[in-house]
């Protein structure tokens, strides 16, 4: 079995972070394993406080796991701090860890900072080793300090984005009004990967659970096209099956909420 690493934080009500990405690893038929930055207390309605794991546990628990296991894909997500970035990067090269995935956190959907400001820098640093980047429009426009609006912004976006080192980058449409595309920057081609805006409240986790199943993906042997391609899919699905939580923003549904849920027609995911 192919093994993937997620290094993010803890949501407590289970729809996004840590939860979210040994859910989809485990629908995905991939070995999770975990090392947590941070302990978010999250319910559905918003982020109520964040505990920040020291860096020396961080690097306790990369440096447990890639002592002992080879690790197939790492999928990167919420870090919080420059000191807690700075120990990821460091080991990471050190271990010479492949198919590194980041999914570039910055704000929670109910708007807590869940990076601090002054770790854009360091954050810049890590996507620099990665082979692939997963920024929302805002994470974005931080990024770029652009204006995203329109299809071509998100692909000068892209552009700027590739500048920093990274192999690849797909910015994620999921945040604008009327359309879900996304756009894939890959070996100086654009991809443009159509998706219909679904009407739900229930998004909690989308791009979680989207970075972890590319990771899984690539973790398989499937290039970063096709891993992106079979995470649209993925991702569709799962919110296509979300669900209402508590009294807020619902989480997507995975394939083993679907089994509880007694349905068996999951695509070929
Ligand atoms: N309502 C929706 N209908 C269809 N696809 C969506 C919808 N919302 C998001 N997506 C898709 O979900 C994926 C994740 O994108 P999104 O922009 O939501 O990520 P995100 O903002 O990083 O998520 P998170 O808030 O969990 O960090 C993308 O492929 C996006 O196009
Ligand atoms: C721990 C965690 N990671 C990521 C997100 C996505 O916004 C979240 N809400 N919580």
């Amino acid at each position: 079995m192919k093994k993937v690493l997620t290094i993010a934080g803890s949501d407590s009500c289970g729809g996004a972070g840590i939860q979210a990405d040994i859910k989809t690893m485990d629908a995905l038929g991939v070995y999770g394993m975990s090392v947590i930055c941070a302990v978010t207390a999250q319910n559905t309605m918003g982020v109520e406080d964040v505990q920040d794991m020291t860096p020396d546990i961080v690097r306790a628990q990369i440096d447990a796991i890639f002592t002992d296991i080879e690790v197939d894909a790492v999928k990167i997500g919420m870090v919080s701090s420059p000191e807690i970035i700075r120990v990821i990067k460091e080991r990471l090269i050190f271990y010479k860890a492949k198919k590194i995935v980041v999914d570039p956190v910055m704000v929670s959907k109910s708007g807590y900072h869940l990076l601090k400001k002054k770790a854009i820098d360091e954050l810049k640093g890590l996507i620099s080793i990665a082979d692939i980047v997963t920024p929302n429009i805002p994470e974005a426009e931080v990024l770029t300090g652009l204006n995203i609006i329109t299809e071509e912004d998100m692909k000068n976006a892209a552009k700027n984005i590739i500048k920093m080192g990274v192999k690849s980058v797909l910015i994620k449409g999921g945040h604008r009004c009327n359309d879900a595309t996304d756009i894939l920057l890959y070996k100086e081609n654009f991809l443009v990967i159509p998706g219909k805006k679904i009407d739900t409240e229930n998004t909690h986790g989308t791009g979680c659970t989207l970075s972890s199943s590319i990771a899984s993906q690539l973790a398989k042997g499937f290039s970063i096209k096709e891993s992106v391609i079979l995470s649209k899919k993925y991702i569709t699905k799962a919110i296509e099956n979300s669900f209402a939580l508590g009294k807020g923003v619902g989480p997507v549904g995975h394939l083993i909420d679907l089994y509880k849920r007694g349905g068996t027609d999951y695509g070929e995911n």
